[in-house]
């Protein structure tokens, strides 16, 4: 596998795709750097070594060229995070690009504009893909955000660096991440899995079966595992249709020797507000009107105690509503036990989604091994699905 390691960049114009999709306020300032401070280590490097970054993302899904959209957005930011000056242009492709990449000197840095400005990027159009690919002389993708889409600068623009394309660093920690926890990770080998939805999660569950030890089932979701085994679940959230999947994941489970932990008690709320008024039940005897929301002390304590004797932790998706501060607890509570074990040596990898949202506003993002920037990127790796983004640099 090619990294940048394996390059020197002395003189040499490196094009990188970055996944700067980052978050905007309403005056348009960013509100969460993390994309952009993760894809630094790259860009310094080839700095370092002599040579020039021309930066290629896109911000958003905008219908053309909307000004809101624009990654002028965000080069005050990028300026603070690299402490270089940032040289913008108002195109990715055409003479105004290509004029504005061939002034570029080494150790300069050029942002381009939002590439889905143009359809042809997420359409993954060839010539659109040979027009950027004109504007440096090696090829370097830092986007895993972005990964998992086959669009022209995320995977087509490769074929047109056959001998000078390679990861990032960013790119390359991601996957060493996964890899740790798929493959090479120290057992024994918990995943927790939370959220809403047990269909947002099946194929997962079924890639993840020959790869862990313990299984966590947690939040929204462990309400069709409880209801499919002849618990009453009061108005819990429950997907009827998946109850036989989710006895098959069980019975699954059962024969490939992963221990599955489901809750055993939930807080119960009669109303699916912050200050509804809350007991903790059985989670197998929930009253008629009354609704899980988050994880019970005993559950809590179970999970505790799992985390502990694991060395390798996965961890995606909340185990309650927990935007909602009165049910925050088991989730809260579970990412100081993850803290906890990682510190006692344990490997722990937090990614997708509304996860990663709760990491941080708790406060947890130092204290795990490792926070995916990828949301649906880092879901289907953990599907087990081959990213286009990534085969296009192995090929
Ligand atoms: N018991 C529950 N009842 C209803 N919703 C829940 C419950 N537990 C967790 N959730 C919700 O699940 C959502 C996250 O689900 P999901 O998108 O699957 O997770 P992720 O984004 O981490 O993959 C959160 O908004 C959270 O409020
Ligand atoms: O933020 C992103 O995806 P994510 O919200 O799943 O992490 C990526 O930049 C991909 O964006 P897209 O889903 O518009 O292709």
């Amino acid at each position: 596998m090619k990294t940048l390691n394996d390059f020197n960049f002395e003189n040499k114009k490196a094009l990188i795709r970055v996944d700067f999709n980052v978050p905007l306020n309403d005056k348009l300032e960013v509100t969460d750097n993390t994309r952009i401070v993760s894809a630094k280590p790259t860009i310094i490097k080839i700095l370092e070594d002599g040579g020039s970054c021309i930066l290629m993302s896109h911000l958003g899904r905008p219908k053309g060229a909307e000004e809101a959209f624009s990654l002028r957005n965000i080069v005050n930011e990028l300026e603070n995070v690299l402490g270089v000056e940032v040289k913008f242009v108002d195109a990715c492709v055409g003479d105004k690009a290509e004029a504005a990449a061939a002034n570029l000197e080494p150790g300069q840095v050029l942002l381009l504009e939002n590439l889905r400005f143009h359809k042809e990027e997420t359409a993954g159009d060839k010539a659109f893909a040979e027009q950027l690919s004109k504007l440096g002389d090696v090829y370097v993708n830092d986007a895993f955000g972005t990964a998992h889409r086959a669009h022209a600068s995320t995977t087509i623009i490769a074929q047109f660096f056959p001998k000078a394309k390679c990861f990032g660093y960013l790119l390359e920690q991601e996957i060493e991440s996964i890899d740790k926890v798929m493959k090479t990770g120290e057992k024994p080998v918990l995943a927790i899995l939370g959220g809403a939805k047990v269909s947002s999660k099946i194929t997962i569950i079924e890639n993840i079966l020959d790869k862990i030890d313990h299984l966590i089932i947690g939040g929204g979701m462990a309400f069709t595992f409880v209801k499919a085994k002849g618990g009453k679940i009061g108005n819990s959230i429950c997907e009827d249709d998946k109850m036989e999947l989710a006895l098959e994941i069980l019975k699954q489970a059962e024969q490939k020797n992963v221990k599955v932990h489901i809750p055993v008690d939930v807080v119960a709320a009669d109303a699916f507000s912050n200050d509804a008024n809350t007991q903790v039940v059985d989670i197998n005897d929930i009253p008629d009107g009354w609704e899980g929301v988050d994880a019970g002390p005993e559950s809590r304590k179970q999970f505790h105690d799992v985390v502990m004797q694991s060395k390798t932790i996965l961890w995606n998706g909340p185990l309650g509503v927990f935007e909602m501060e009165s049910f925050a607890k088991g989730t809260i509570e579970l990412g100081n036990s993850i803290a906890e074990a990682t510190k006692n040596g344990a490997f722990s990898l937090v990614g997708g989604g509304d996860s990663v949202a709760a990491v941080k506003q708790f406060g947890f993002e130092d204290k795990v091994s490792y926070v995916s920037t990828g949301g649906g990127a880092m879901l289907e790796s953990l599907e087990g699905k081959k990213l286009p983004g990534i085969a296009a640099i192995l090929e």
